[in-house]
């Protein structure tokens, strides 16, 4: 067994919805290794009613039900009781800072997650402004709940725990650390209907292949998403392949 690296426990209506993602591939390697904890807290357990009550109507009238604050800020104190304060209270909302690689990396040094998943019109206020550290949405959509967000958060920041990839996924992840998109993949056969595999990739010259890669990378990433190459750490090498790049655009 691994040292427990993360702890992460998620506030939600619907357990259930995470059996899948959570029990499967990369994320339950984690967890049978000991390097994550994912506890599934079901909100309705903190309910003031025997009918397990969790939300109510809005005051000021209006359509549909409100999430009440009671049942989260009682399940965050029987959390703390258990384990202490968490370094992150996440709320998963529309407004909030919106989820990427620098956000995954940051909430991957903590060791205590707490991701709240909402549901109905919206949450009481009183949680987003004096129960959580966080809020944080995974794009600019709505969804039927916060659920698909937090497997999404919990996907992308176990990855980048170590010892959860694995050596060599590890190491691969380190050249992609510095916001490229990735080089084309390739694998058997050489030849698939006539398409055929780069000869570069063929030719076991690793320098040349090494090149090739991080070319593309910087092709696809000029092509397809010319922000990222703006705050991507570029080396010297990297600017010359640009360059030789714009400079065959241009002729
Ligand atoms: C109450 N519930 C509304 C829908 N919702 C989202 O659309 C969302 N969450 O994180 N990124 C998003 N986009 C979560 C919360």
């Amino acid at each position: 067994m691994g040292e427990l690296e993360m702890v992460v426990d998620i506030l939600t209506l619907f357990p259930e919805m995470f059996a899948g993602p959570f029990d499967a591939s990369i994320i339950k390697r984690a967890r049978e290794k000991g390097l994550v904890e994912i506890n599934l807290i079901n909100i309705r357990d903190f309910s003031w009613n025997k009918h397990r009550t969790v939300d109510d109507t809005p005051y000021g009238g209006g359509v549909g039900m409100v999430m009440a604050a009671g049942p989260l800020f009682e399940a965050m104190d029987w959390i703390r009781t258990r384990r202490g304060d968490p370094g992150r209270i996440i709320l998963l909302c529309p407004a909030g800072r919106l989820f990427n690689q620098e956000v995954a990396a940051e909430l991957a040094r903590e060791k205590h997650l707490v991701l709240i998943c909402g549901h109905y019109e919206g949450i009481d206020e009183r949680v987003a402004e004096h129960l959580v550290t966080d809020e944080i949405s995974i794009g600019d959509y709505v969804l039927t709940g916060g659920e698909l967000p937090a497997m999404v958060v919990v996907d992308a920041v176990c990855r980048l725990i170590p010892g959860v990839l694995g050596e060599s996924a590890s190491a691969q992840e380190e050249s992609f650390a510095d916001g490229l998109l990735e080089y084309p993949h390739y694998t058997r056969p050489r030849e698939y209907r006539g398409y055929r595999v780069p000869e570069v990739l063929l030719s076991g010259h690793h320098e040349k292949i090494r090149l090739w890669r991080r070319r593309q990378s910087l092709l696809r990433t000029l092509a397809s998403r010319p922000d990222l190459l703006a705050r991507a750490s570029l080396t010297e090498e990297d600017r010359k392949i640009l360059t030789s790049v714009l400079e065959e655009l241009k002729s």
